[in-house]
């Protein structure tokens, strides 16, 4: 006799963790625009203010990897903007294929299109930088220091490529509403040494 039912429902635990992120995923980002549009560019300056105290930025040949902010992100330019102001060499990522390459950019440099609806520099014109410092945006986080992206993958693979080079801190950049209990991870998932919202600065690291 056929089952009454079709179709089993499944217990949270054992959904497909590619599912449970992606549901995550839309949810945040409908709200991360909402937030965004009314109180994003004073958090973002918030932000920036306190995680330029960071220790790390006073690091000698420390070198920055920021972004362009799309679709409702943390603004990283105030914070991009201060760095420049120390001295401190700062780029934005241009998407190479599957990876991101880093060029120099600093305020009123020219943008291009780099992908995937994202702006950066000019890669013919403007040099390579290797980040010892990596902004990250993110979708959202947990107190563990995981994150969310788009889904495609690019910061858990250049992390790990840049890690694998030399030493690497990363920062997730995030709006305190972006926070929830706990981001499904998967084994690629590379968990971020700090977290920085407009409210506190989370660092994940014992010795930090
Ligand atoms: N500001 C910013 N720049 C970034 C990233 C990011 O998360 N934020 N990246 C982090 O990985 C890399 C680019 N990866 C991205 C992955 C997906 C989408 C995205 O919004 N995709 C849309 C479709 C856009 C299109 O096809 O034109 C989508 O999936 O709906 C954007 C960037 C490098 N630059
Ligand atoms: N180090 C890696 N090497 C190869 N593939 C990877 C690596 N990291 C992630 N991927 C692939 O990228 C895809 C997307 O991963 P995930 O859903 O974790 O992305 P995300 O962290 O949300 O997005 P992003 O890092 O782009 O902001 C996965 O299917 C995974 O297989």
């Amino acid at each position: 006799m056929a089952p009454r039912f079709s179709q089993r429902v499944e217990p949270l635990n054992d959904r497909p963790i590619a599912a449970l992120k992606s549901e995550l995923r839309a949810a945040l980002l409908a709200a991360r625009k909402t937030f965004a549009s009314s109180d994003g560019a004073a958090a973002s300056t918030a932000l920036a203010a306190r995680v330029i105290e960071l220790p790390v930025f006073a690091q000698r040949d420390a070198a920055v990897g920021g972004y362009w902010p799309i679709r409702g992100e943390v603004d990283p330019r105030p914070l991009l903007a201060a760095l420049d102001a120390r001295g401190v060499p700062t780029g934005l990522p241009v998407i190479v294929e599957d990876d991101l390459a880093f060029h120099l950019w600093r305020d009123g440099d020219p943008l291009l299109s780099a992908g995937l609806g994202t702006f950066g520099p000019d890669p013919a014109a403007a040099p390579i930088v290797r980040p010892s410092i990596l902004l990250v945006p993110l979708v959202a986080f947990d107190r563990r220091g995981h994150r969310l992206g788009y889904g495609r993958g690019f910061y858990d693979r250049v992390i790990a490529r840049l890690r694998a080079g030399g030493p690497l801190t990363t920062i997730g950049l995030a709006y305190a509403m972006q926070e929830v209990p706990v981001v499904p991870t998967e084994p690629h998932d590379q968990p971020l040494d700090y977290i920085a919202t407009e409210h506190e600065v989370l660092g994940m690291k014992s010795s930090a």
